[in-house]
Formats: C-alpha cells, structure tokens, sequence
C-alpha cells in the first residue's frame, strides 16, 4: 500500500503517510492515487491544484468557501515546514468548532485532507516554503468567507505568534461568533 491513512478525533480529517522508496538517486512518493484513497472514503473529485509560496512567519487563513462551492483540500509541504489547521465548521456536526493541528513539511513528507466545510490555515515554520494543494471545487470568491486567526473561541494553538505577517484581508476576518450568526 504507497499510502498510510490515518484519522483524527475529528470526523472526516485525514492524515496521509505516502511511501518513499528512496534509493541511491534520491527518493520517489505517489502524492495522490485515486483508487486508493476511494478505499479509504476520499471520494471527491479534485478538480483546481494551488501552490502558495512564503517566507516564515507566515499565517494564510483560516478560509473557507461556502454553501455548495465549499472545497475539499488534499495539502501538503513540497518544500519548508508549515503548522497547518483545519477548524470545523459544518453545521450539526459534533466537533463543530474544534480544530486540529498537524506539521507537514518535505522532511516528513506528511500530506492531510481536510474535507468540505472546514475552515484551513497555517503558519510557515521555515523560510521558502512552498505549499502545495489539490481542492475539490473551484476558486470562487463570491464565496469566500473566514474566521480571524487568532479568535479566542476557536483558541487555536498556533506555534508562532509574534512577527507574523498577514494579508489585509485576513487582518480584518470575522470573529467565530460573528460566522455564527451568518450560518
Ligand atoms: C485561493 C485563490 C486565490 N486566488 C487569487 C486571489 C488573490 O488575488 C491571490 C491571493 O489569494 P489569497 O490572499 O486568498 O491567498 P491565500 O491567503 O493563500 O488563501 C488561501 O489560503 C488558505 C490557506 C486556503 O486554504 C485557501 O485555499 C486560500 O484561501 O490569488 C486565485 O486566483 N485562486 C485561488 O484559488
């Protein structure tokens, strides 16, 4: 199996150990067969691949799209190391607020799915990373939405927190409540 899944206390989030056959060369991973990760109940059809590059100290998120253009995401860490979050906000779901945190980075080589209805962000550990993600629906800002990083009902736990930097816009995000009351 090129693949080891593992899952969360929180429904429907999964941790993917690809298999590295490293030899004299180098090293080869499959990052994504379809066949295997239907068996393991990862259905949705990737349809837009992302790549986000940033220095350390970088905090993109948390971000959602809402309603039907919500997007699945299968991430992980081409080069560097990020702390990634996914944050539950499905309606009626039993987590629904609570968030999981993991490192992905090209040492660990760790991928994550995170599915439809999460909130997802990180911050970038190291210098030059390179952020890699196959989502499974398309960009559509009409229906972006957010929460703001560091909103102290969510209480994430994120491993830096001085020197951050942000976009604009994600330094004006809504608070949880606030995301609430939209739902
Ligand atoms: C996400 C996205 C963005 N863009 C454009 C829109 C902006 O002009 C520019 C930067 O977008 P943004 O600042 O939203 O990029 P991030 O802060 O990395 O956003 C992402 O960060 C968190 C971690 C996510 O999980 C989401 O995929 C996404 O929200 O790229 C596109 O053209 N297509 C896209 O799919």
């Amino acid at each position: 199996m090129p693949f080891n899944f593992k899952r969360t206390e929180i429904e429907g989030l999964v941790i993917i150990e690809p298999r590295v056959f490293a030899d004299g060369r180098g090293f080869f991973l499959e990052t994504y067969k379809k066949s295997d990760f239907v068996k393991e109940g990862i259905t949705e059809e990737f349809v837009q691949d992302n790549h986000s590059f940033s220095c350390k100290g970088v905090l993109r998120g948390v971000h959602l799209q809402k309603g039907a253009s919500a997007q699945g995401k299968l991430v992980r860490c081409l080069a560097g190391a990020v702390w990634d979050v996914a944050v539950d906000l499905r309606p009626g779901s039993a987590t629904f607020g609570k968030w999981f945190g993991i490192e992905l980075s090209s040492e660990n080589n760790i991928m994550f799915y995170i599915p439809p209805g999460f909130g997802h962000g990180f911050v970038t550990l190291e210098d030059n990373t390179h952020f890699l993600y196959k989502c499974t629906h398309e960009y559509d800002p009409k229906n972006d939405s957010g929460i703001i990083w560091n909103d102290a009902d969510l209480a994430i736990e994120w491993p830096l927190t001085d020197g951050l930097s942000f976009s604009d816009k994600d330094l004006v995000l809504q608070s949880f409540s606030k995301f609430k009351e939209g739902l």
